[in-house]
This record gives structure tokens, sequence and C-alpha cells, in this order.
């Protein structure tokens, strides 16, 4: 016979938080939002501790490089979407790691045979303007000059001029020697008010060079999630199909953190793809693995050795998995019983498998609740989809400003060829719509209110890590009529509030 759970399963929106006792300590300037993604032994550091608990979702329409920069700029960390080439993936997270906070490799270089239209030319192709002038034009040659924009001025100058004739030359640039510490680069450049400083190798030959912006950007963004390099870390989404050709490339374009990309997670293929990946890598690439709604599916993966479970099936904004397939539950039911699942498995084992509650966030509170619940961070894909950041275009529809947003699962982004591998096209059917959100502006002022929020809830439960918040928290489940009262009711609005969405 089936097994039949009766108590229906709820939503976030089915809970509230009752406040408990603050202490005068209890204020968001001491609250931490520091959070595990990946798995740790008691007593051990994880690899990987997030800033804020927040990480961008698996999708075409958010996690692109733009979003994925401006995130771990932010304290989150976005996975790269795996519905692309390996190559197409790869090369997107290389071009994020390329973006490193501190130590740049120069991007921009020439050889002093080159001429002003190759300088104009090649700032038009990189937006960048300081261009380095090496002996071979490669970022790897031996420095013999630079070439900003202080040095040539368009309107007089002839386009052929050649390069050696304008650029400043090394004997009057300052420069550092490669081993030099990133706050003496910065005293260099303060001190002698440049805005860049070249680093050389012993031999002369160019390692990078460390700009005064960069700083600036360091200081406005104190959470700023940073590999030992320097780096923006980022993760990256793959499957259980081709995973032996997409993690090598992933891996060696330098993704902090994979993660196995499904609806859901409960599968031998992913056991499958979990033991290939640890074998190889000897545990040191951090993966992660979902979707599951159950203790069950949660031991399951935890067992195969998950860095970090998600949860969540048909919840998401543009999911229509429970409809099409009849398969899912209500989230925070799924999120609470698998959190005690974990906590299970680390009284057990000593392990602590980080859980993320993925999908059908609406509100900020949400995230609150989920983080209540036990979860480690949550994974959002129409939240960002909102933002500037988010790989797809403004568009203007019924006098709104929208971006659009569509499902994996939905045709749109099936179209690069996933699914054709067993030749079943016709039989495919689609388990996401395409839709457009209400554009947000820019993720750094919404992030940035999004967790003042957390952190005004966070110290109401007298909570000011989120550890202390998953002890303290109550909850409880609120009838229909008092989800009524909860919000503005029995006044004529004057205007209609839609700032949380
Ligand atoms: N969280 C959610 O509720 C949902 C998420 N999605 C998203 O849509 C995208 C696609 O998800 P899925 O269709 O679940 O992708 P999937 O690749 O996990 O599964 C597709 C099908 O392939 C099978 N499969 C997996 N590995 C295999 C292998 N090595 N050999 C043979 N068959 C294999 C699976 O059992 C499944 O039937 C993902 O981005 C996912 O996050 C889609 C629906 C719901
Ligand atoms: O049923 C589905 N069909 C789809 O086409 C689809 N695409 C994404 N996802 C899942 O939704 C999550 C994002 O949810 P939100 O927009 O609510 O943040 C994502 O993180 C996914 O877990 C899908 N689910
Ligand atoms: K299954």
């Amino acid at each position: 016979m089936a097994t039949y759970i009766n108590e229906p399963a709820h939503t976030f929106n089915e809970y509230l938080l009752i406040p408990g006792y603050s202490d005068t300590n209890c204020i968001p300037a001491n609250v931490s939002l520091k959070t595990p993604l990946v798995k740790f032994k008691k007593g051990e550091k994880p690899a990987i501790t997030l800033n804020i608990p927040m990480v961008s979702a698996i999708m075409q329409a958010v996690s692109g490089e733009r979003l994925a920069v401006e995130l771990a700029r932010n304290g989150g960390v976005s996975f790269i979407y795996g519905s692309q080439t390996p190559e197409e993936e790869a090369a997107m997270v290389a071009r994020v790691k390329a973006q490193k906070a501190g130590f740049v490799p120069s991007d921009s270089n020439l050889s002093p045979e080159n001429t002003l239209a190759d300088v104009l030319a090649l700032k038009a192709k990189t937006g960048h303007s300081t261009v380095a002038i090496t002996d071979d034009g490669t970022s790897g040659g031996k420095l013999v000059g630079i070439v900003s924009s202080r040095d040539y001025r368009v309107s007089r100058m002839d386009k052929s001029e050649k390069v050696k004739n304008f650029m400043t030359p090394l004997e009057k640039l300052i420069t550092a020697k490669y081993g030099i510490t990133l706050s003496e680069a910065n005293d260099i450049i303060w001190d002698n008010k440049i805005n860049s400083l070249p680093v050389l190798f012993e031999d002369g030959k160019l390692y990078g060079f460390v700009f005064r912006k960069d700083y600036d950007s360091h200081q406005e963004n104190p959470n700023e999630m940073l590999d030992a390099q320097k780096r923006f870390i980022v993760g990256a989404g793959i499957n259980s199909r081709d995973y032996e050709e997409r993690v090598p490339k992933l891996v060696d374009a330098g993704a902090d953190v994979l993660c196995i990309d499904s609806s859901e997670g409960f599968s031998e293929w992913q056991k499958i793809t979990l033991n290939w990946i640890h074998e190889k890598y000897n545990g040191k690439v951090r993966v992660g693995a979902g979707n599951v709604v159950d203790r069950d599916g949660f031991l399951f993966l935890a067992k195969a050795g998950a860095d970090f479970v998600k949860v969540g099936i048909g919840g998401g904004s543009i999911c229509i998995t429970r409809e099409t397939k009849g398969i899912g539950r209500g989230q925070a039911t799924a999120l609470i019983e698998v959190c005690q699942a974990r906590d299970e498995y680390y009284k057990e084992t000593g392990i602590y498998v980080p859980v993320c509650s993925d999908g059908g966030i609406v509100y900020d509170h949400h995230i609150t609740l989920a983080l209540a619940m036990g979860a480690d961070f949550v994974m959002l894909g129409r939240y960002f989809a909102r933002f500037d950041e988010s790989p797809t275009q403004k568009r203007t529809v019924g006098g709104t400003v929208v971006k659009e947003y569509w499902g994996e699962g939905s045709n749109r982004a099936r179209n690069w060829g996933r699914y054709d591998l067993d030749g079943s096209k016709k039989l495919a059917f689609e388990e996401g719509v395409d839709s457009y959100v209400p554009y947000a502006g820019p993720l750094k002022e919404n992030v940035e209110k999004t967790c003042a929020k957390i952190k005004a809830t966070m110290c109401n439960c007298g909570a000011i890590t989120i550890p202390e918040l998953q002890k303290k928290a109550k909850l409880t489940l609120v009838s229909a009529t008092s989800i009524v009262e909860g919000g503005a009711h029995d006044v004529i609005r004057k205007e209609k509030d839609g700032s949380d969405r």
C-alpha cells in the first residue's frame, strides 16, 4: 500500500515568527549573516562561508557573469547556468574569475610598434583605458611602458602614430615587484597619486596590475566573496549526464563550487555523479546536489557525499512541475523536515551538511522564515532576475518596465539541446513558463535592503547569528483570515505598494 501523509504541506506564507526576548546587544549592526556554503566536520570551518545567505538560481535568465560578479561583490554566490555547452559555461566562469579584486592580469596589451588606432580599437573592445605595452604585446611580456587616456589626444594626433612615441615609458613609471602585498600596493598607489600600479616579476615581465578603483570598490563592498587569490568566488551548475566532460572544464576555469541541477535529486544518477567527482578530485571539488523534499532524499544525498543539499520541488515562481507531473511538496514543510534530518545526521556523524531552500521566496521575510526553519541559505531566481545585472533585456510592457524571466524547464531554456539526448523531443513536455518580472534596479541596493530586513527580524527574535536564529526561533502557523489581518485592511490605500516583490 502507498504511504499517506495526511497533514497538509505548508508554504512560507502560512508561517510567522513570534518575537523572542532581545537584549541591548541585539541591534542590526551586531548581526552577522555569515553562513556555511559547504559541509564541514564538527569543530572545523567550512571551506566556503557565504557573507549573506543568498545564492542565485542556476538559470539562463538569472546567473550570467555580470550578476555573478555583482552578487559575489555583495556577499553571495551565483551558480552559472548549465543549460549551455560545457565550453560556453566554462568560458563564463573564467570571465568571472578574471575580474579578481586586487591583482588583475592585464587584459589590454599591445607592443610599442602598434598604433593609436590599435589603442582605440582595444579600448572599445575591453572597455579598459589602461593598456600595458610589452615587448611582445602579450600580458606576460616584458613591460616597456603604459598607455592610458592621459597619453594621447585623439583630436590632435594621427591615428597611425606608433605607441612607442606617446606611451609613458617604463623608466617614468612607478612599479612594484611581484610578492608585494595588496595593502603595500595600495599604499604606493595612494602615496604617489597614481591610478594603476604595474607589478613585475624579477626579469621585468608583467605579472598584473593593482588599480586604485578596485581598492575603492573593496572599501564599499566589505562583504565581497573572494578566493585566496582575491578573485570573485563563483559556482556553476552541472547535470548528471555530461559531467565527465563538463566538470573538468569548469574546474580548470576556476569554479569554486558546483551544484547538480535537477528538479529531483533522489536518484542513482546523482550518486554516480557525486562519486565520480569526489573520486577524481579527492573530495577537493565541492558539489551540492538536489532537489529533495523529504528526510529520505536528504539522507540519501548526504551519504552520497553532497557538499550541500538543495530543497524544493515545484515551488518556484516559474514552476509548473506540480501541475504537469504531480510531484512536489509545500516548501516550508519540505524544508522543516529536511533540516531536522540534517541536524540528526550532524549529531550522528559530526558532519554538518548545509541545506539550501530553493524557490518560492516571494517576500523578503520568507528568507528569514527559511533561515529560522533551518535553511543555511536560500537560492533565488525571480528575485535576482529583476535586477540590472541579470542577463536579460529591460523592456516596457503595458507601461511597466519589466525584465524577462523563464524557467529552465521551459522550451525556451531547453533549446540548447540537453533534453534531446534520447531523441524523445516529440514527447517532451514543458515544466516551466516564460514570463516577465517587474524591473527593480541595481542588485546592490535591493540586496542591502533585503539584508537590513532580515537583520531587523533576527533582532526581534533575539538572534544575532543565523545558527542562533535557528535555535531560538518560535514559528506559528497562521490561519487564512489572520493572513488577511496581516496586510493593510479595511482602509482605502492611496497607492499600491509592491515594494517587497
Ligand atoms: N526545483 C524544481 O521544482 C524544478 C526545477 N527544474 C529545473 O529545470 C531544469 C531541468 O531539470 P530536470 O528536468 O529535472 O533535469 P535532469 O537532467 O535532472 O532530469 C531530466 C531527466 O533525465 C534523467 N537523467 C538524469 N541523469 C541521467 C543519466 N545520466 N542518464 C539517463 N537519464 C538521466 C532524469 O531522471 C530525468 O528523467 C533544472 O534547471 C531544474 O532546476 C525543473 C522543474 C522543477
Ligand atoms: O518547475 C520548474 N520549472 C522550471 O522550468 C524551473 N526552472 C527553475 N526552476 C526552479 O525554480 C527556482 C527559482 O524559483 P523562484 O523564481 O521562485 O526564485 C530555481 O532555482 C529552480 O529550482 C524551475 N521549476
Ligand atoms: K527519484
